[in-house]
């Protein structure tokens, strides 16, 4: 990602030297391009993403906002949480030899986020395949890398006209926004389709609901000298302006829109889909926090402590019976929870009853389940599970989406269908 800012113009000279000088300073200077976007001490001491950074950039078409995710399996949730603000996705994926393989076995990440990001709606993907470099750019590699990525796109419901593959060197640069640089003769022997900057140009727009009530589930709180109290996200429908008073649930709180940024622009309005910071005032803090959603005191998300969901189940080893204990995650927020009922197994493509009341689920069912919110393990034996602001999927599905996980593990993914 470091290496494609530059290469659009988004990363200064002066900025990359620093990069450069800082990681070699401390002895990773492989990671100097990774610095733009892993921004923590933590980050750049083990070499690792853990949190979402926000960056934009342009091509000739369009404005893109990257949440660039961890790859790292503890740190799926921060990665659920990116991937459930996202469009579309970037998949990038180690073609050196050994590499690609352990991340594609069963259990390995590149097959986790795709469940993931096409379990939380996303349906255009574009791969880099890196590394290409360490591998002598074989064509031989890089068509084993896509042939197997593309069969189990077909198996994971992708649309195959939206997944695209593109060969590149992050590293060296090759192929990211011109087919330039010493190894570009390498790739140009048998290459000569988009770069990575086409594709991304290409992306199809989605469509926007500026219709229907504004839900701003809010991903992160923070308190900023001079601006105030700022709460990013996305906004899931509708229009949010400055100068409105919202409500903010769970709990009784509201706040008046100060300020909307996006990208260090001063926005008078964000519309459904755009990533953007809201300064808040006339607000009790306490109030707010990661998982809150903001909407209009006329048009309330309702609040849900126990719902009915259909899911689809991963492939799990242990199936799932009634009483389980699990996380829920819906956008950036988990909650514990429990599989309260089994109410069917359904048929995985129409929809229809299999058997009723099953008894257990094991992997690739599709089943309707009722799941119950427990209440968190700080709050005492008889404390009572707080409603969380969600929609049936049917209404909203940016709302309605829910991803259940047991011991750091996603088991299931699906939709939130009733109260
Ligand atoms: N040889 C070679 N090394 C590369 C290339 N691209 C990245 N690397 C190296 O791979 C390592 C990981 O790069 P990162 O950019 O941190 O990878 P990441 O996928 O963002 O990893 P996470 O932060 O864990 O999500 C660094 O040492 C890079 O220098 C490439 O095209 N060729």
């Amino acid at each position: 990602m470091g290496r494609l800012l530059y290469e659009l113009g988004r990363m200064d000279e002066k900025k990359r030297i620093a990069n450069e000088r800082g990681s070699s300073k401390v002895g990773k200077s492989s990671f100097s391009w990774a610095w733009e976007l892993d921004g923590t001490t933590e980050e750049r001491e083990r070499g690792i993403t853990m949190d979402i950074a926000l960056q934009t950039l342009s091509t000739p078409h369009r404005e893109i906002t990257i949440l660039d995710a961890p790859g790292h399996k503890d740190f799926v949730p921060n990665m659920i949480s990116g991937a459930s603000q996202a469009d579309s996705a970037l998949l990038v994926v180690d073609a050196a030899t050994g590499e690609f393989e352990a991340g594609f076995q069963r259990g390995g990440q590149t097959r986790e986020h795709l469940l993931l990001v096409r379990s939380l709606g996303v349906g255009q993907v574009i791969v880099a395949v890196n590394k290409l470099d360490q591998v002598q750019w074989e064509k031989s590699r890089y068509e084993e890398i896509c042939d197997a990525l593309r069969s189990f796109f077909t198996q994971s419901g992708f649309h195959p006209s939206k997944t695209k593959f593109v060969p590149v060197s992050a590293m060296a640069g090759t192929n990211l926004a011109a087919r330039k640089g010493p190894e570009a003769a390498a790739l140009g022997k048998w290459y000569s389709g988009p770069t990575l900057t086409d594709l991304l140009d290409a992306l199809e727009p989605p469509s926007r609901n500026y219709t229907t009530p504004l839900r701003f589930p809010v991903s992160n709180v923070f308190r900023e000298q001079g601006a105030g109290l700022g709460v990013a996200g996305r906004v899931c429908g509708g229009v949010v302006q400055v100068g409105e008073r919202l409500r903010i649930l769970p709990g009784d709180g509201s706040a008046v829109v100060k300020s909307i940024m996006s990208d260090d622009k001063s926005l008078p309005w964000a519309i459904d889909g755009a990533n953007v910071i809201v300064y808040l005032t006339s607000v009790d803090p306490a109030q707010l926090g990661i998982g809150s959603v903001l909407c209009r005191p006329s048009d309330l998300v309702p609040l849900s402590s126990t719902f009915a969901a259909r899911v689809i189940i991963f492939d799990i080893d242990i199936p799932i019976t009634v009483g389980a204990s699990v996380e829920l995650y819906h956008h950036s927020h988990d909650v514990p929870a429990s599989i309260s009922k089994l109410n069917a197994t359904l048929d995985r493509a129409t929809g229809a009853v299999i058997r009723k009341n099953p008894r257990v689920l094991t992997k690739g069912a599709s089943a309707e389940i009722q799941i119950s919110l427990r209440a968190s393990g700080t709050s005492g034996p008889s404390a009572k599970a707080l409603p969380i602001p969600i929609e049936p999927f049917s209404v909203n599905k940016d709302m309605g989406r829910i991803l259940i996980r047991r011991g750091g593990e996603t088991i299931g993914a699906g939709e939130f269908s009733s109260a």
